[in-house]
């Protein structure tokens, strides 16, 4: 492995195709994507898009079918036996399930893939011990794996990842057995590994929550194809295929009942999005008092994209028809974003 690039995945035009009995499985076909050292790269599709497929490549758990998948430069796919085991120690990877020996001791958990290396014991125990004291466990070494809470055991694994010091994280789904609160808490983990030592973090989630909390960069995954990639707060702003919406709209809602939309009916109905200063404007006072309409406030919420602040509001505007077309034009010109609300 090359030492002075350190943590690039090239996914080159990868398919997978599973042989079965009835009929083949096409799990990807023709994904292309790149993740650049140091970033935290989100893949999010629906059950089945091929997401899980797609990330066992990067430590050779799976081999593509045609393409390649080229990590700091080397060609996973042709590589086996010691020069794959080699390759596999720069990647560290955790699991839904988490994966531990439940009746080992914490601290062997997390030793073991030194003790494969042939690390003497007393090394491993060392090494292992300052990862647990890392990710919040120092105090949890001598307990058995099995005697831990889920949140606790993600830790161990993510410790477990982390001990031979990889260039790379692998994420499948790790939050997905989590409750909302230490899913929160291992997202900061995951955020602070990426921070302190510059991992690259390859997440595959179904969760937009995590894209949102996490990620940098994120692809959208259907059916075993990339149908849509970007930076996460470009995503947040501008989705454009529907599925994409569809995930945002999780954690941004992008409409109203369909019911409230008949009532008031669609016209002067807008979708305001807002980033960063804008969020801090009287715009809703500007607007009544600088265009003399009406403005009935449906709903507004803001969050934190990225270090960014998002903010949205639905507004009917209602009045004489050239000042509502006046406040739409008025409206456009200070926010990042404006779209008539369809149910
Ligand atoms: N070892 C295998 N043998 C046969 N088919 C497989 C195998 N692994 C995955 N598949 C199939 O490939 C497709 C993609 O599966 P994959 O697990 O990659 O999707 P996913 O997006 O990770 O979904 P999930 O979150 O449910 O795991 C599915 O149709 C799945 O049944």
């Amino acid at each position: 492995m090359s030492s002075s690039r350190s943590g690039t995945i090239v996914f080159d035009d990868v398919s997978k195709t599973f042989p079965g009995r009835a009929a083949d499985t096409a799990a990807l076909r023709g994904v292309s994507l790149e993740v650049a050292e140091g970033t935290v790269f989100g893949v999010i599709g629906y059950s089945g898009a091929g997401k899980s497929t797609l990330i066992r490549m990067v430590n050779g758990l799976e081999q593509p079918t045609t393409g390649r998948v080229v990590v700091d430069g080397v060609d996973i796919g042709a590589l086996r036996g010691r020069g794959l085991r080699e390759a596999q120690k720069h990647t560290g990877m955790i699991f839904q399930q988490f994966n531990l020996l439940e009746t080992v001791r914490v601290r062997e958990n997390v030793a073991l893939p030194l003790r494969l290396d042939g690390v003497a014991k007393s090394a491993a125990r060392a090494r292992a011990e300052e990862v647990l004291d890392f990710v919040g466990l120092g105090d949890k070494a001598d307990s058995f794996a099995g005697e831990l809470s889920g949140g606790q055991k993600q830790r161990v694994g993510i410790a477990r990842a982390l001990v031979r010091n990889p260039r790379i994280l692998l994420s499948d789904e790790a939050t997905s057995a989590l409750d909302p609160t230490t899913t929160v808490q291992i997202i900061d983990l995951l955020r602070d590994i990426n921070r302190e030592y510059g991992t690259t973090i390859l997440v595959v989630t179904h969760e937009m929550d995590v894209i949102k909390d996490l990620a940098h960069e994120v692809a959208v995954m259907a059916e075993g194809r990339v149908v849509e990639r970007g930076s996460v707060l470009d995503t947040f702003l501008h989705p454009r295929a529907g599925i994409t919406r569809d995930f945002v709209s999780t954690v941004v809602p992008q409409g109203l009942p369909r019911r409230v939309v008949d009532h008031l009916g669609s016209e002067g109905l807008w979708r305001l999005l807002l980033l960063d200063e804008e969020v801090t404007q009287p715009l809703v006072s500007d607007l009544i008092r600088d265009l003399d309409v009406s403005v009935n406030m449906l709903h507004a919420d803001m969050t934190e994209i990225q270090e960014h602040t998002v903010g949205q509001m639905i507004l009917k505007v209602t009045g004489d028809p050239a000042r509502v077309a006046a406040a739409r034009a008025y409206l456009s010109a200070r926010v990042v974003d404006l779209k008539d609300v369809i149910a």
